[in-house]
């Protein structure tokens, strides 16, 4: 797990410095990184887009959003951190277009005293990725040791990228972009990013699993009865309906193959040998691996898919899917989806873990609940004014609210037998008296700092997409059949329900 340590000297370039990510996430998770003086004095972002702007322009139009989204934002702190943000004009999809960037880049290297350490991020449609890349190779951008500004210096230089998700929209295009970024890229240079395992909850998953002796011991099948993953979204698709109904798009492609998958190989993954990022990715991947085939005859049980439909939201009237700006009025793209997964392994033979996640749902919220099995006997049944007992459940409360709940049974004070559940409680603003560091901030520290524990291995990403794939082509298949719908505002359609009545479980309601 990496330890919070400065990071290196370097130059950030922004492919996609315009858009939407850099400047909810990107700059003010880095502002948020200088705030906290984790950055080196030797480092410079540079914004790369078509529009025009000038660096002054660049910069006003990023404090703005700065001032939003960042919860540490001062005058004073930003006026030392804004000279560092500059602006560069260009389609960096055409070759002509990179002797310029370069000779920009190696510009600002010299004044911020950079080296030629370089930390590019894909902040872009995933259309231009490879265009970019290869770009950045027959540039020789990329020389890993060598100067390439010719900024002597005693160490040795590193280049590394950032690739934002989706990483791939199948398979087969997965495994293509990992091609393109190994022709450029050595593995350890690429940073695939999953901005949920940034996620401070997340993080201590492994802390929570493997650094108490008392829970590792029940962690598996003799005790576990299922597990379920919920990130569930009161929003709708806020502005991104081109995206999100393009082919990239649908709360599968999402949320379920990145995210919450990457979150259940967490839940399921054996210790490993040491904390190196290897050792963890190592096991992360062989979870992923695990991951029983959904077959075709199975994809009806195993996978739910809904899109909302016109509703309430906070008390207001919410429009549906099909009237969102950017979505076509015949779109069948699922805004919610459910999947049932097993894990065949010696550990997690015959437990489902359930993984649902969907927009416009009652709740912002993103969980890990463990259900545990009932107890063998109940010394209490018949015993009057007394109902089943309620099998022990832990809640990883991801967010917002981090912390986590277990849930067992307690006597209700007085006299006679009762019983009822009761929650004992970690929160974690309370015991900590502090916020969690945003996701952003979190990684793009690794990143500068070369640590790949939280960012994702190929392996691991062409794995979630094998679990995922036969659902989608299914899904593909049946293009023709409408698409089950729920309300905007309700907890999904009633085939989610039924997935777990099928099994007699159900959702817990957060
Ligand atoms: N926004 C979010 O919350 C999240 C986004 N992502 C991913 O991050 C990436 C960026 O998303 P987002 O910021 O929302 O997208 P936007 O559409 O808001 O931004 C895209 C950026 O790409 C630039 N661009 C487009 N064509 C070119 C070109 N030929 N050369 C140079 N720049 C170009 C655009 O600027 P211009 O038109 O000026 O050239 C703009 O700056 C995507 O891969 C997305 O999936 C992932 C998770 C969350
Ligand atoms: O990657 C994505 O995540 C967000 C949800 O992120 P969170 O940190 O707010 O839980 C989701 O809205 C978006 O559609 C997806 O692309």
């Amino acid at each position: 797990m990496p330890s919070r340590t400065a990071a290196s000297d370097c130059l950030i370039v922004i492919f996609g410095a315009s858009g939407d990510l850099t400047k909810r996430k990107l700059i003010p998770a880095l502002y948020d990184l200088y705030h906290a003086k984790l950055l080196t004095n030797n480092f410079a972002v540079m914004g790369i887009s078509r529009t025009s702007y000038s660096d002054d322009q660049f910069r006003d139009y990023l404090k703005k959003h700065a001032k939003q989204f960042s919860k540490h934002f001062d005058e004073q702190t930003w006026k030392e951190f804004a000279p560092r943000l500059h602006y560069h004009a260009g389609d960096s999809t055409k070759s002509e277009a990179f002797p310029e960037i370069k000779s920009r880049m190696c510009e600002l290297a010299a004044e911020h005293d950079t080296g030629d350490n370089s930390l590019f991020y894909l902040s872009v449609a995933p259309r231009l990725y490879d265009s970019i890349i290869e770009n950045i190779g027959r540039h020789d951008m990329v020389t890993e040791g060598r100067a390439w500004c010719s900024i002597n210096r005693e160490q040795q230089s590193w280049q590394r990228i950032i690739v934002e998700k989706p990483f791939g929209r199948d398979l087969k295009s997965a495994a293509h972009l990992n091609r393109v970024l190994g022709r450029v890229f050595e593995d350890d240079s690429v940073f695939r990013i999953d901005h949920y395992l940034g996620k401070e909850t997340v993080q201590n998953l492994m802390v929570f699993r493997f650094a108490n002796a008392i829970f590792e011991p029940i962690w598996n099948r003799t005790y576990i009865d299922h597990v379920q993953i919920t990130a569930a979204e009161t929003v709708g698709v806020e502005g991104r309906g081109g995206y999100y109904d393009g082919p990239d798009g649908g709360a599968m492609r999402d949320m379920i193959q990145s995210h919450l998958l990457n979150v259940m190989a967490l839940v399921a993954m054996e210790p490993p040998v040491t904390m190196r990022a290897d050792h963890i990715r190592q096991e992360n991947t062989k979870v992923l691996t695990a991951v029983r085939e959904i077959r075709p005859e199975v994809v009806s049980k195993a996978a739910v898919r809904g899109q909302y439909v016109a509703g309430s939201h906070g008390g207001k009237p919410a429009i549906g899917f099909l009237e969102e700006e950017g979505v076509d009025a015949g779109s069948r793209t699922e805004t919610y989806a459910a999947l049932q997964v097993f894990v065949d392994n010696w550990r997690w033979q015959g437990v489902p873990f359930y993984l649902r996640s969907g927009k416009r749902l009652p709740a912002k919220t993103t969980e890990i609940v463990v259900y545990f099995k009932p107890t063998p006997h109940s010394l209490f049944r018949g015993v009057s004014g007394m109902n089943d007992l309620t099998p022990n459940q832990i809640v990883i409360n991801v967010q917002p609210d981090e912390g986590i709940r277990l849930r067992f049974e307690g006597k209700v004070p007085g006299i006679g037998m009762k019983i009822k559940s009761v929650v004992m409680d970690f929160d974690y603003a309370e015991q900590f008296q502090a916020d969690p560091p945003e996701a952003y901030a979190t990684l793009l520290l690794d990143a500068m700092r070369g640590d790949q524990t939280l960012y994702k291995q190929r392996e691991e990403i062409e794995q979630a997409w094998r679990i995922v794939q036969p659902v989608l082509d299914a899904w593909e298949a049946n293009r023709d059949e409408t698409i089950p719908t729920y309300p905007a505002g309700s907890w999904g359609p009633p085939a989610a329900d039924i997935m777990l009545a099928r099994d007699s479980r159900h959702w817990r309601i957060p």
